[in-house]
């Protein structure tokens, strides 16, 4: 499992201050969809020419013209760009191929999709590389979590590779673990910490089982 973090109720400044806390312990930096509102794309373009070689997700969340808006995220740094499970297939189909056109990658969020199987598959078979099943944060502690999302997610895959975020924390790990997504989204548990590099490595150590992450 790889651990995503997502930035969202910070500015680009701090984003970049937190960045350099983590960047060699985290597998993704999230650019979250509060920030982009705020800022647009510059914590994106900013924090991939600070750090080449860490993975950006912008999380767009994009609904329509898929193609136009993944471009401007692709075009400032953004490895990963995400669009809603909720657009239309011809927008889902313009990101899928705006993201190989620059050699990058599209995640598909399922929020608000009630039949997770259903659209999994439609989605799957359009290419994209992931598939994020995400409890909205208006709705976290009301409805499930997103892990029974995920245990119907993963059995309908075949080319697409899961994720899943929402209020994901260090108590979720090992039932995550079992389920064994290919990426964990976690934002505010991780960035209200006041050690953000702590918080990371000891989720990084439950997620791959033992001391094995960084060494601080
Ligand atoms: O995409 C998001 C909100 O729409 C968040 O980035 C995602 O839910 C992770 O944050 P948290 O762990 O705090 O729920």
């Amino acid at each position: 499992m790889k651990l995503q973090i997502a930035f969202d109720l910070m500015s680009a400044n701090d984003a970049l201050d937190a960045a350099a806390e983590i960047y060699d312990i985290i597998d993704i930096i999230e650019v979250g969809t509060p920030m982009i509102v705020r800022e647009g794309m510059v914590p994106v373009r900013m924090l991939k020419k600070s750090y080449p070689d860490t993975t950006v997700l912008a999380d767009v969340k994009i609904v329509d013209g898929g193609d136009i808006e993944s471009a401007d995220a692709f075009h400032a740094g953004a490895d990963i760009v995400t669009v809603l499970a909720a657009a239309a297939d011809e927008t889902i189909k313009g990101v899928v191929s705006t993201a190989v056109r620059y050699g990058k990658k599209t995640m598909v969020d399922m929020i608000g999709i009630s039949d997770i199987q259903k659209r999994a598959e439609e989605l799957d078979a359009l290419g994209v590389d992931y598939i994020c099943v995400h409890t909205a944060v208006d709705v976290q502690g009301k409805r499930e979590s997103p892990y029974h999302d995920l245990s119907l997610l993963l059995p309908v895959l075949k080319n697409s590779k899961a994720a899943v975020a929402g209020g994901v924390n260090m108590a979720a790990i090992p039932v995550l673990k079992d389920l064994d997504p290919e990426i964990v989204v976690a934002g505010s548990a991780l960035t209200g910490q006041s050690d953000i590099r702590r918080a990371v490595l000891e989720m990084q150590d439950a997620i791959k089982g033992g001391k094995t992450y960084g060494n601080s």
